[in-house]
Formats: structure tokens, C-alpha cells, sequence
């Protein structure tokens, strides 16, 4: 996936197969066994990808104008980009010295400092997901789409990236779980991100407590996993009678890989069946989530929308803001309401392009955004018509997609 390649320290294939596909406004050459030349031209004609190719190799020049710095600083790395006749070119050379730390030859997560190769191989679709392998996004992946090429991102953000720069195809990001609540940081993404939603994943979240081949509980003082996580499996552990801290990760199959990597043995992760056998951990316990019933519902975003349709059972999200010192929310629901349409979920965010209104005699007043989700599609007479009602009281009314429910009938022995 990337074309300096930290573990061997050469370049990647995949980053001259990129080079190479013709109409991608992309020329190279190899200037010397380890140094790849990549120039964006803007006079190729490459079609509808060709602006996202620009935008990508811009990305990329200026990550790899950072990388250029840090790999100076650490490992005597180089990475030279230029400017030439209005043209980017960068230069991609390995980092030297550079050596594997992981024993387990799984894909790295993708970071914002190295976005660097798309693969453009096959029909399979790419999907991006917060996370490494064994993380519950990633099964949302695979249950979404069940023969796609998974992309492990090491933020959220970048999962939206991702897409954004043709890396992905899609993303699949939680928003919300049904006991730990919603996944707030997704939905500021949703906003500041132009991507569509196109469908939903609802997932039974079965966890596990994980910890080195040998150890048993009474050796555990400590708990990592990601925060929705541990927030799921509060009670049970507190009932379990560990006296362990609890720390927060940035996923749970994170948490297990470094505790194999790192040899922990007073450590456990809570997290997946899949990923106790991906990082060779022991299950010291399962079914540890507070609720057998515990289900993450995750998004499907894409660059384009899909059409709405009437023939099956479609859900619509949106994101609103109010009028300057008007309360809209009441009308705004009874839009909906009047036409029987059922609001499945609400949620409220900080206005942060203008957090504070300061009303005339100096209070206060904290501005929100306003996210619903409703069960019809837009293809739906009655929806527009709550949404043509809705504009007249809002001062911003975007539609984040409109996309089929997730039926999956659920089973409480579902195991994820
Ligand atoms: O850490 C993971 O495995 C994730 O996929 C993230 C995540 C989340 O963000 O809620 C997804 C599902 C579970 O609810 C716990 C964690």
C-alpha cells in the first residue's frame, strides 16, 4: 500500500503501476534503483479521476514534504518535491534503516503522512476503516460487502480521506452503539467532509477479554481497548472484581496487537474473537459487553450518492442548523411527524463555526447542529415535503445520504 515501504525500504510496485496506468495525468521514472520521479500533469486527459489525481498528488507532495523533515530528523530518509512549469513532482526514496516492529505481517494502517498509493487493480471494492485487522469495523466491512479489499486507516479522519483522494472506494465508520451512544467525532466528519452516506451496517458487538498465552486474570492490572469499548463492558468487568486500570486505545484490535507485540503480561484487551486469533492472544473470558443484544450501527460513505429508490425499506439522514435566536426544533420534528414519517435517531452537536450566540442583555446561548435520521426515502412525496418545510425553518439544511435500512434480521448468537 505504500510506496516507501517501511518494512523492506523499497519502493512500491504498486506506486509505479499507478505511474504507469494511462489518462491518470501521472508520468514517472525510476531516477535510480530506489527513487521513483512521479510528475502530475495537467494537461492529461484522464476523465472523471483526473482532478481526483491532482488533488491526490497535491496530498501527497505536501505529506511528503513533511515526511521529507521527520525523516531527516530520525532516519536520514529523503523525499525531495518540487514545482516544475506549474507542474508537482516528488520524488519518493526510501527511508533507510527502517525496520519492521510488528512480527505480524498484517496491513499498516494508513496515516495522513502516507497517503501515497492507489491500486487501481481488479474490480475489487476498496473500503476504508478506522482501525487494524480484527477490529469490529473492519468486520462491518466485510458485512457490508463481503468480497471487498479492507483498508486499515489509523483515524477516523483519514478513513474520509481515503475516498476523498480515490484511495478507497468507500469508508465504513461507526456513529453510533447501542449502549456506549453515538460516536461523536463522526458525525463533526460527516459535516466537514463533502462524502455521501449509502448505507448502514448494523453489527452485534461480542467482546473478549484478551491477554498473553499463560496469563490469568489474577496477572491483569491493566485493561486497554478502544473508549466505546471499554464503556460497553464497564459493569461486567467492575462485577468480574479486577483490580485493573483501564486505558483507552484508538481500537480494540490495536490493543491486542500491542499487548503480543510489546509481550504484556499484565495487561488484557478487550476485543474481538477474530483478533485474539490474528494476534495470537488467549480469551480469558467472552460475551463481556454489558448487554448480550450489543449492536454498532456504522455508515457507508461514498464519493457519489446513490439514487433513492421506493421498492425497500430506505432511511435519510440529514444535518440542520436553526435560524439566528429562533428554537426550530419543535416544528422541525412535527414536520416529520404530520406526515408519519418516524425519526429513528436525533443527535446535537456544537455549532463550531459559531459556537456562542450572545443575546441582547449578554446571555449566553450555545448554537447547535441538529443531525436526524428518518425512515423514507427521498424518493418519497412525503419526504420532500417535511424537507421543503424543514429549509423554511433552518439557515442550513444538508442531506448526508438517503440509503437502504439495514434489515439483517437480528440473532443474539451472532458473533463478531
Ligand atoms: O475498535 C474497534 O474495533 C472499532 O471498530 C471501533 C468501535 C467504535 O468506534 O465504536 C466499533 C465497534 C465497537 O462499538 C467498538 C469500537
Amino acid at each position: 500500500m505504500q510506496s516507501i515501504n517501511p518494512l523492506s525500504g523499497s519502493i512500491d510496485k504498486s506506486l509505479v503501476r499507478i505511474a504507469s496506468t494511462p489518462g491518470l495525468g501521472l508520468t514517472h521514472h525510476r531516477s535510480s534503483p530506489s527513487r521513483l520521479t512521479v510528475k502530475c500533469l495537467d494537461s492529461a486527459n484522464g476523465g472523471r479521476t483526473r482532478h481526483e489525481w491532482q488533488s491526490c498528488c497535491a496530498v501527497l507532495a505536501s505529506k511528503v514534504a513533511s515526511q521529507q523533515q521527520d525523516s531527516k530528523k530520525t532516519d536520514g530518509g529523503s523525499t525531495g518535491v518540487a514545482t516544475v512549469n506549474g507542474h508537482q513532482t516528488f520524488d519518493f526514496v526510501p527511508i533507510n534503516g527502517a525496520v519492521a516492529k510488528s512480527p505480524f505481517a498484517l496491513p499498516k494502517p494508513l496515516s495522513i503522512s502516507d497517503f501515497s498509493a492507489v491500486p487501481l487493480h481488479g474490480s475489487q471494492l476498496r473500503v476504508a476503516y478506522q482501525g487494524v485487522p480484527g477490529a469490529y469495523s473492519e468486520a462491518a466491512a466485510g458485512k457490508a460487502y463481503p468480497n471487498c479489499e479492507p483498508i486499515p486507516c489509523d483515524q477516523f479522519e483519514v478513513a474520509f480521506q481515503a475516498v476523498e483522494i480515490w484511495i478507497a472506494d468507500r469508508a465504513v465508520l461507526p456513529v453510533e452503539n447501542s449502549l456506549g451512544g453515538s460516536i461523536h467525532r463522526n458525525y463533526d466528519l460527516l459535516l466537514r467532509h463533502r462524502l455521501h452516506i449509502v448505507g448502514e451496517v448494523q453489527l452485534p458487538v461480542h467482546h473478549c477479554l484478551l491477554a498473553l498465552p499463560g496469563v490469568r486474570m489474577e496477572h491483569i492490572t491493566r485493561i486497554i481497548s478502544h473508549p466505546q469499548a471499554l464503556s460497553q463492558c464497564e459493569n461486567t468487568i467492575t462485577k468480574m472484581g479486577l483490580n485493573a486500570s483501564r486505558e483507552a486505545v484508538d481500537d480494540t484490535a490495536g490493543a491486542a496487537e500491542y499487548i503480543a507485540t510489546n509481550n504484556l503480561r499484565n495487561t488484557a484487551a478487550i476485543a474481538s474473537a477474530r483478533a485474539a486469533e490474528l494476534y495470537g492472544l488467549q480469551t480469558l473470558a467472552k460475551g463481556i459487553q454489558d448487554d448480550s443484544s450489543n449492536v454498532t450501527r456504522f455508515v457507508i460513505l461514498s464519493r457519489e450518492p446513490i439514487i433513492p429508490r421506493i421498492d425497500r425499506p430506505f432511511k435519510t439522514s440529514i444535518v440542520f442548523a436553526q435560524e439566528k435566536g429562533t428554537n426550530i426544533l419543535f416544528k422541525v420534528l412535527s414536520s416529520f411527524a404530520f406526515r408519519n414519517i418516524n425519526l429513528t435517531k436525533i443527535e446535537s452537536r456544537p455549532h463550531r463555526n459559531q459556537p456562542i450566540r450572545v443575546e441582547d442583555g449578554g446571555a449566553k446561548q450555545f448554537e447547535y447542529l441538529f443531525y436526524v435520521d428518518f425512515e423514507a426515502s427521498m424518493a418519497e412525496e412525503r419526504a420532500q415535503n417535511a424537507l421543503a418545510e424543514v429549509e423554511e425553518f433552518t439557515s442550513f439544511l444538508r442531506v448526508l445520504g438517503s440509503y437502504p435500512m439495514d434489515m439483517t434480521p437480528w440473532r443474539p448468537d451472532m458473533e463478531e
